[in-house]
């Protein structure tokens, strides 16, 4: 009989698709192993999902969990859950070479030793979608900076678009991220990196004002706010909305679903007031953890799964069917070699910002205890800004207290 193996995860849609593809294939290739690969809900819901399953003895091996569960992850592992990959690699007599993968993705994800803990299988970046129908109609550039996404807004308004300029995941992509790609830290000691004393500074005056000109814009008509994660990813495929910052994934399900005007990828507008040139930007999307509890022929599959889908074949695809970066560096120069980036324009944008220049303190990513909770917190505050009931300052002033008080609970319950 095959060894089990369950793997939780949250990838609807094309990318749940390939997901299941790559299980499927793998399993095809296996006379021990099988991967049942099971689509749990959106990234809030599976992890919800596998730590209550942990807590009753029932949890799957392999549990997909967004970049921002990654300190509660390390601390479930300080108390046992977790099956480090590294560990998991050298135990199944696996030749693992960290090396090979890309450093801006690794670095998210290895302990203070170097380590890594969980396997990337699907990061990110934001990058800025847009309509070059409706641009073109407008008679207006893609905008590069943010005074010209403002302008770029008022052209089309003119023009009959309705909610001109959008986004999702506006913590990832407006705090995290605007805050990286213009090296500004976010929070203290290296954005958490380098400890959990880390307290948040995003209520600088860089970013309050970078919020109120996006409240500004959306009571002039300029912006139209969609949601939390995804959800406004609607607005663009419908043409209401012709400028839209969110994941390099959403290429996949744009290629199948737009079908009525070109569209295009750009890198994330630069502020000049606050840089002449953007640093980097800074990885989301999720990786796979191993949890602890089962038996060692099931973890050696794990291991093998987990070795095939970092195949550079295998990399490339996903990479080129869904807009997730490659992983590793051989992935990347199979991409190239086949004329991906010839023949698709723009589907470099997420990997050239990632590696724009030398991660810095400030830039290197995010490392926060409780940030699931942290981002439910930033999101209401900005809500209440979209709404009008806040001002930026008010709002992340707010944010920046109650993120805090959640920040020293996480550091008492773990140190
Ligand atoms: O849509 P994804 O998978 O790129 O994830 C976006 C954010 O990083 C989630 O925190």
């Amino acid at each position: 009989e095959k060894a089990q193996v369950q793997f939780w995860h949250a990838m609807g849609g094309t990318l749940g698709e390939i997901t299941d593809k790559f299980a499927a294939d793998f399993n095809a290739t296996s006379d021990t192993c099988e991967i049942n690969s099971i689509y749990k809900g959106n990234y809030t819901e599976n992890m919800t999902a596998a730590i209550a399953a942990f807590r009753a003895g029932q949890h799957p091996h392999i549990v997909q969990v967004f970049e921002v569960g990654t300190a509660t992850m390390m601390a479930a592992g300080d108390q046992g859950a977790i099956y480090p990959v590294y560990k998991l690699m050298e135990d199944a007599g696996i030749d693992f070479d960290p090396s090979a993968y890309l450093p801006a993705v690794i670095s998210y994800y290895t302990d203070t030793d170097n380590n890594l803990l969980s396997l990337p299988f699907n990061s990110s970046s934001p990058v800025l979608w847009y309509n070059k129908t409706a641009l073109d109609a407008a008679g207006v550039d893609v905008p590069e900076t943010w005074d010209e996404v403002h302008a770029a807004a008022e052209a089309l308004k003119a023009n009959g678009v309705e909610k001109p300029f959008s986004f999702g995941w506006q913590s990832w992509t407006q705090i995290e991220n605007f805050s990286a790609w213009h090296d500004m830290p976010m929070a203290t000691e290296e954005n958490g990196f380098a400890g959990l004393g880390t307290e948040f500074t995003f209520n600088n005056e860089a970013v309050v004002n970078h919020i109120q000109r996006i409240a500004e814009m959306g009571q002039d008509g300029l912006f139209g706010y969609g949601g939390r994660r995804g959800d406004s990813r609607a607005q663009f495929v419908n043409g209401e909305t012709a400028l839209w910052i969110n994941s390099s994934a959403y290429y996949g399900g744009f290629k199948q679903d737009i079908t009525d005007f070109e569209f295009g990828q750009a890198m994330l507008p630069v502020d000049t007031d606050l840089a002449d040139a953007p640093q980097n930007s800074i990885i989301g999307g999720a990786t796979l953890w191993v949890l602890q509890g089962h038996e060692q022929p099931e973890y050696t599959c794990a291991a093998e799964f987990f070795q095939y889908v970092s195949e550079p074949e295998q990399q490339a695809y996903w990479h080129q069917n869904t807009g997730y970066v490659p992983i590793t560096t051989a992935a990347y120069e199979l991409s190239r070699e086949q004329g991906f980036y010839e023949e698709n324009p723009g589907t470099d944008t997420a990997i050239k910002q990632l590696s724009l220049n030398t991660p810095t303190p400030a830039s290197k990513g995010v490392r926060f205890g409780n940030f699931v909770q942290v981002r439910d917190v930033i999101n209401e505050e900005l809500e209440a800004v979209w709404s009008g009931d806040k001002t930026a300052r008010e709002a992340l002033d707010a944010a920046v207290e109650r993120g805090n008080a959640l920040l020293r609970k996480f550091e008492n319950a773990n140190s």
